[in-house]
């Protein structure tokens, strides 16, 4: 168990390994929490594994890194505005919350759809 999951520390971090475990926590939580989430790493491995096996250029890299972190950012994100609208509104049904959740997930939608043109374009020019 990571430490901080379970702590019921409200007052400010006193210092800087504290603040990085809760950081940390925070990471874990949205991995362990978050199925898309695994979905997202799971084709950040492959991508990654495809970069290697064709030995792709540092601009490519770069467009890689750029994709991964824009998705998973966009999942953090997404998450952040699930789990407030649900401390807010609980089970209730509310059309700001709707608006607020169905937005997140359309954040990710993008992000998501930029890094499958990023791979097209990186990829399949070298598979054929
Ligand atoms: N309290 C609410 N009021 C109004 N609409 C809601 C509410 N909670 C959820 N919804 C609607 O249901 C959809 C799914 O909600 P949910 O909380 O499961 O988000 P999700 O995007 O499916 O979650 P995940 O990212 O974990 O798959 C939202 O996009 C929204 O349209």
């Amino acid at each position: 168990m990571i430490m901080g999951l379970n702590d019921k520390q409200t007052t400010k971090n006193r210092h800087f390994v504290q603040a990085m475990k809760h950081a940390v926590v925070g990471i874990w939580t949205v991995i362990r929490d978050e199925r898309n989430m695994r979905y997202h790493l799971l084709a950040a491995i492959v991508a990654v594994g495809a970069g290697w096996y064709f030995k792709i250029s540092e601009l490519e890299w770069l467009m890689i890194a750029l994709a991964i972190f824009f998705v998973v950012v966009s999942e953090f994100a997404n998450t952040i505005a699930e789990s407030l609208t649900d401390l807010i509104v609980r089970n209730h049904y509310d059309p700001l919350a709707k608006k607020i959740k169905d937005v997140a997930a359309g954040s990710v939608l993008l992000a998501a759809t930029f890094a499958v043109v990023v791979a097209i374009i990186i990829f399949v020019p070298k598979l054929f």
